[in-house]
């Protein structure tokens, strides 16, 4: 099981957080937070509680019989996406395949590479160097209509047609919503496989359905740990919240809030974990982000995830931390046991200076980083918790991953807002619509004209 710290310390006691005396204040509030989220969960029918029932693996049998018929006759993958499209396949792969996966002579799983950008460079690259024989193209998208992503999907297609002729048919699996959007009907015209993303999913809480299953089980990742974990943090979460870390660490993040702290920053000491810290910045951001409140009133909340790695970013972002303005919350996530268990080798006779170093778990050195620096950010005023896993596997990670999805949510119950919509993403779509002269934006278009905004 994740266990989460809360930090706290007679002489530091100022700074951090009384989570007892917190907990009998707010007992009521928080089960009536998780109340709320497992009653809508449990009726059915809510729009936008499908990532509850993820980890029950209904998709699971398709992806694995989608992952025997492909293994073995493609090494590549190219996954198409962005957002939580993208994010979620890019966090799993990174922590779960080998560090140098894509360099291994024999390797158990594809190369995933990721697409989650226009850039025309990077794509263009990537294919440069790919053997269109070899490679599957998975093109994933909710709405089925996102500009980046069809933009990167016609890239592929033209090059996959002009490399293997009509067998590109074969090489394009779209991941979409059942019905609505573009890339359905397209896929189903071209007689691609397809694979859903449910309605009631959006595409920040999407990892554990086929958005980031495929991606993962392509790349030779056990998915069924993945999703084992994740049903653990949902046992988890029916706890009462005396004995519940996932609305324990919600309530901590919602008092400082409260209290001015502006800014999350998500710091996993890991180089594996780097791209958890990107997924769970569009989370924070995306859920938490509003200014309409669930009874019809209206206050701009949300904190600002700041991504952040450990130690690199001891070496770049800590003295702001530390001396800068105290509006911040900095969330650690604690590895404790590494898989190589690497050990620092002895230093010369003549390199004394370093002989402290000696023979000590590298994972020994990370962590003693982890927590002084933990240490000196509270000395400073900035208060900050931990969540530690055990390791870095696929069934820790999944249930990693449910356990900050379930705290998002509570932390927008207590917000009272919608955590699960984006309306404040739309209007910069249409416009860019508007720009690239899509039929049926004119007006946007003429808007923008006057506004001395053209390309
Ligand atoms: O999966 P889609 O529909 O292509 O969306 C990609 C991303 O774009 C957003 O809608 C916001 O721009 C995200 O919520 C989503 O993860």
């Amino acid at each position: 099981m994740l266990n989460f710290q809360n930090i706290t310390s007679e002489r530091l006691g100022s700074h951090a957080l009384d989570l007892e005396g917190a907990l009998s204040d707010h007992a009521a509030r928080l089960e009536q937070a998780q109340g709320a989220l497992l009653d809508r969960f449990r009726a059915g029918g809510d729009p936008y509680l499908g990532w509850m029932d993820l980890p029950r693996g209904e998709v699971l049998g398709d992806v694995l019989a989608l992952r025997d018929r492909l293994a073995g006759h493609y090494d590549d993958l190219i996954v198409l996406g962005i957002g939580g499209s993208s994010l979620g396949g890019l966090t799993l792969t990174t922590a779960l395949q080998h560090p140098f996966h894509n360099s291994l002579a024999s390797r158990p799983g594809m190369r995933v590479h990721f697409i989650d950008n226009v850039d025309g460079d990077v794509i263009e690259g990537l294919l440069e160097v790919l053997d269109a024989r070899r490679t599957l193209v998975n093109v994933i998208s909710k709405s089925g209509t996102t500009t980046e992503t069809m933009a990167a999907y016609l890239s592929c297609k033209a090059w996959l047609q002009a490399q293997v002729g009509e067998k590109y048919k074969a090489q394009i699996i779209a991941t979409t919503d059942p019905q609505k959007g573009i890339l359905r009907p397209l896929a189903e015209r071209e007689g691609y496989a397809t694979l859903p993303v449910p309605p009631t999913v959006g595409g920040r809480f999407s990892v554990l359905s086929a958005v980031g299953l495929l991606p993962a089980a392509l790349g030779g990742i056990d998915v069924e740990a993945l999703l084992r974990g994740a049903r653990r943090a949902m046992e988890h979460f029916e706890r009462s919240a005396a004995h519940n870390e996932i609305l324990q660490s919600a309530l901590v993040q919602h008092l400082y809030g409260e209290q001015g702290k502006n800014i999350t920053v998500f710091m996993p000491y890991s180089t594996r974990l780097r791209f958890l810290s990107d997924w769970y910045a569009q989370l924070w951001a995306e859920s938490l982000g509003k200014n309409r409140q669930r009874d019809g009133g209206s206050a701009r909340v949300g904190t600002t995830p700041v991504k952040a790695v450990g130690t690199t970013d001891q070496h770049s972002q800590v003295q702001l931390y530390r001396e800068g303005p105290q509006d911040k919350l900095v969330v650690f996530v604690k590895v404790e046991q590494a898989d190589r268990g690497a050990l620092i080798p002895n230093a010369e006779p003549d390199e004394n200076e370093m002989n402290y170093l000696g023979n000590k778990p590298y994972q020994t050195l990370m962590n003693a980083e982890l927590h002084a620096t933990a240490y000196a950010l509270l000395d400073a005023g900035q208060p900050n918790y931990t969540i530690s896993l055990p390791r870095i596997d696929a069934e820790h990670l999944g249930e990693l991953l449910q356990f900050l999805m379930l705290q998002t949510a509570v932390a927008g119950e207590l917000l009272n807002i919608n955590a699960f919509d984006q309306p404040g993403v739309e209007l910069g779509k249409v416009l860019t619509y508007a720009l690239m002269g899509r039929p049926g934006f004119d007006e946007q278009r003429a808007q923008l004209e006057a506004e001395g905004i053209t390309l």
